[in-house]
């Protein structure tokens, strides 16, 4: 079994006296590519900000590298390799260079080395490079994802985590974006990727974690889903399958 690149055990979290997470444990190995489907309102998205030290889980612990990171903050965490996309958030006020500049903050990255990372992304994403002086907020949504995703490409993280690759962009743009996170992985970087759409992340992950009510309540390789649309549909309806 390959190392873990990321992982938690434990994980209860919530807001205020809410509970939404109940002791939950995910790893994901170096260079794997993992989801986490589920319906509506289950906990995905605090699962990913308790992973990522937007939020500091009531128990359990994360662990990056082999490292414990429960009470590590989240920008520290990107120097430890760890990057988030979340939905299209990008910094609106500032030009699309300007944004990846900020992207390499946390990385200290300075002179030539930061160029050559933002150019490695304009290499990636042309239509990115022609809108460099662009305000983020005047962005398509499709290409504000895109200039979300190019982050990745100046950090290079050990661990890339995203919320969501499909939430309304046109399947075009989502396949492309599959595509880069596919070059990514290649590259070496392990994926966590939270998805309403089984079919998104099943094209993409090699193993899926489905959760109900704040819990993991099944785990499955990507092959053992293959054939099975009446186990995928039983599980996303959380029919313990
Ligand atoms: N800031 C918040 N304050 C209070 N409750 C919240 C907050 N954010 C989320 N919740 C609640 O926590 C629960 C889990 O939300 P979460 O966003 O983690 O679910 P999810 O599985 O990602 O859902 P979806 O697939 O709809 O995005 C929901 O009941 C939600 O209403």
């Amino acid at each position: 079994m390959r190392a873990d690149a990321l992982s938690c055990a434990g994980i209860a979290a919530g807001y205020g006296p809410v509970q939404v997470l109940y002791g939950v444990d995910v790893r994901v190995g170096e260079g794997e590519m993992v989801g986490v489907c589920g319906p509506n309102g289950v906990g995905k998205t605090t699962l990913l900000r308790v992973l990522s030290g937007l939020q500091r889980p009531a128990a359990g612990h994360v662990r990056l590298g082999g490292r414990d990171v429960t009470g590590v903050p989240a920008a520290r965490r990107v120097r430890l390799g760890l990057s988030t996309v979340v939905g299209q958030q990008a910094f609106g006020t500032l030009t699309v260079t300007e944004n990846l500049r900020m992207y390499s903050y946390p990385l200290r990255q300075r002179g030539p080395a930061l160029r050559d990372a933002i150019d490695g992304a304009f290499a990636v994403f042309p239509r990115l490079y022609e809108r460099r002086d662009q305000l983020a907020s005047t962005l398509s949504g499709g290409e504000r994802q895109m200039l979300v995703l190019a982050k990745t490409l100046v950090q290079r993280p050990r661990v890339l985590l995203v919320d969501e690759f499909s939430l309304g962009l046109a399947p075009v743009v989502v396949g492309g974006l599959l595509e880069l996170v596919r070059r990514l992985n290649r590259l070496g970087t392990a994926l966590l990727v939270v998805e309403q759409s089984v079919n998104v992340a099943l094209s993409l992950v090699d193993r899926l974690y489905f959760m109900e009510k704040g819990a993991v309540v099944a785990e499955h390789t990507a092959a053992g889903l293959a054939d099975r649309p009446d186990l995928v549909r039983a599980l996303m309806l959380g029919g313990h399958a």
